[in-house]
């Protein structure tokens, strides 16, 4: 579970996350959705304490992430995956990664034969396309094999096969009973995913409800931009 409560984030005068509570529970896919400069990833980075708090906390699994011993083997993030040292080989990328939490090396090994990436992981990661950095990010979040799992914009630039992969996984996921939370801009995709949306704009919540409740009478699309209309940037 992810707890979020009266989350705020001032950077000088922009209020970036303004009183935001929500709860993320597990077994379902909870989508985060709104427009452009609305918050979310900035929530997703004080979540995983990458981004203090002016006010409020967030707490994974009970606890704040900066208190967890070997973080990865309860929370698994895919945030920015451009955010990695690109001349490492996709194989030492996720050693280094799996060794700094006490994770083995065989399953280093095993976690990218199953995200597809055994071929190339002696490869430079500068030498990986847009979508295998994108599998490389969520073999590095399955690496500890945690129950709550956060990825911000995952299908970005990916083919409809990649698409496809992500999703079947997220909802792979969920299924395992593990929290999965989510962030899109693609409300059709979202529509095929996510079981609970958490809507938020100018940094506030707007609705937190199941997909079925809000698509019951149209689509998500149109259900979304009603509840945003005129609250974007
Ligand atoms: N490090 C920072 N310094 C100053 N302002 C920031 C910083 N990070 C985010 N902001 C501001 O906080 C607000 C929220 O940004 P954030 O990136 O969290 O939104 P978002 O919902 O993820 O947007 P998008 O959908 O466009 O990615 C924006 O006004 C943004 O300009």
């Amino acid at each position: 579970m992810i707890e979020v409560r009266n989350l705020t984030k001032r950077y000088g005068d922009t209020t970036a996350v303004d009183d935001l509570s929500f709860t993320v529970q597990p077994g379902l896919v909870t989508g985060f959705l709104g427009p452009n400069g609305a918050g979310k990833s900035t929530t997703m980075r004080m979540i995983v304490g990458l981004d203090r708090p002016t006010r409020g906390e967030a707490l994974v699994g009970g606890r704040r992430y900066d208190r967890l011993d070997q973080p990865l083997r309860h929370v698994g993030v895919l945030l920015d995956p451009g955010a990695v040292h690109h001349g490492r080989k996709a194989l030492d990328h996720l050693r280094w990664l799996a060794a700094s939490n006490g994770i083995s090396q065989q399953r280093v090994v095993e976690l990218l034969e199953q995200v597809g990436l055994g071929g190339v992981r002696n490869k430079r990661i500068r030498a990986l396309s847009l979508g295998m950095k994108q599998r490389l990010g969520v073999a590095a979040a399955l690496l500890g094999d945690p129950q709550i799992l956060m990825f911000d914009e995952p299908v970005n630039g990916l083919d409809p096969e990649g698409v496809r992969w992500i999703r079947d996984l997220m909802r792979g996921l969920a299924e395992e009973g593990r929290t999965v939370f989510v962030s899109s801009h693609l409300m059709s995709e979202m529509a095929l995913t996510a079981d609970e949306v958490v809507i938020v704009a100018r940094g506030q919540l707007v609705k937190q409800t199941p997909m079925e409740a809000l698509t019951e009478n149209g689509s998500l699309e149109d259900a979304y931009l009603e509840l945003t209309s005129g609250r974007g940037l």
